[in-house]
């Protein structure tokens, strides 16, 4: 099987209009490690998720990913990699079930033929009672429950979310953070995670990679300290505390500003 991480090496990403969003990116993501991506806004997070989503093409350097490359898996018509937005992006005239089974149904799978998998993920976000339901019936967290349900459905191997819970109150942020973990310990997913949060960037991943304002630039890498469980003792304990504190101050060093405190 190819590698399931994510390689952008010199990459510069300059847009029809002549803005330069991009300069020089060079990061590496291992299969199955969970990376997360922090700057201001604009800073070009996002353009860095399509690069290795493989819907935006780079100006320079090399992407080699899963999806950027010719993929035997990924021929027999697996999705390698999956994409999960802050806006759930449900389809409002269907139903949970409905929304899940998309990704199959574009793959060729009918209704029935789907219906193991479409539950089997519903049910491992909690959403198994609510196959039938629509969007407008569900909470903010529901429906982005589902969205994740309907990114894991075809067993990515690879997870790029673009700050997935920035919409999300802090009880349901936390809570999908903790669920998360949960999901990619169950599937070594290789993930690169976008967000604007120290806190939870250091709570989720294993390294934070922190970003430069436009032209976007990898300023700095932090190594989190891999603790024994990422709950809520290791988000009260010291080496925690520590790791933001020296991830906020990259972040000032690179940006002049700190975020408030938790
Ligand atoms: N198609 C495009 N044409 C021109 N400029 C673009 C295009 N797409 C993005 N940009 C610009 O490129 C820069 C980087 O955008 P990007 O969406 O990657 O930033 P971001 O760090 O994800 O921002 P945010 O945190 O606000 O979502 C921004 O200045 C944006 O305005």
């Amino acid at each position: 099987m190819s590698d399931a991480g994510l390689h952008l090496h010199g990459v510069h990403k300059r847009h029809p209009n002549g803005l330069l969003a991009l300069q020089d990116v060079t990061l590496d993501v291992a299969p199955g490690e969970f990376v997360a991506l922090l700057g201001p806004s604009g800073c070009g997070k996002s353009t860095v998720l399509r690069l290795a989503a493989g819907l935006e093409a780079a100006s320079d350097g090399r992407v080699d990913t899963p999806a950027t490359r010719a993929d035997p898996r990924a021929q027999a018509g697996a999705a390698e990699t999956a994409f999960v937005f802050q806006e759930p992006t449900l389809m409002p005239w269907a139903c949970c079930f409905d929304n899940v089974w998309l990704p199959l149904r574009l793959a060729g799978r009918s209704r029935a033929q789907a219906e193991p998998d479409v539950m089997r993920e519903l049910r491992a976000v909690g959403l198994g009672d609510f196959a039938g339901a629509y969007p407008h019936e569900l909470s903010g967290g529901m429906r982005m429950r589902a969205s994740i349900a309907r990114a894991l459905v075809t067993r990515p191997r690879v997870l790029l979310m673009d700050e997935p819970f920035a919409a999300l109150d802090e009880f349901t942020r936390q809570k999908l953070n903790a669920d998360l973990l949960a999901w990619w310990a169950a599937h070594r997913l290789t993930v690169l995670f976008v967000t604007h949060s120290v806190y939870e960037a250091v709570f989720l991943s294993q390294r934070v990679l922190v970003m430069s304002g436009r032209p976007g630039r990898i300023v700095a890498e932090h190594r989190v300290p891999e603790p024994a469980a990422r709950d809520a003792a290791w988000r009260n304990g010291a080496d925690y505390v520590r790791a933001c504190a020296a991830v906020s101050a990259a972040v000032e060093a690179a940006h002049g500003t700190q975020e408030a405190a938790p």
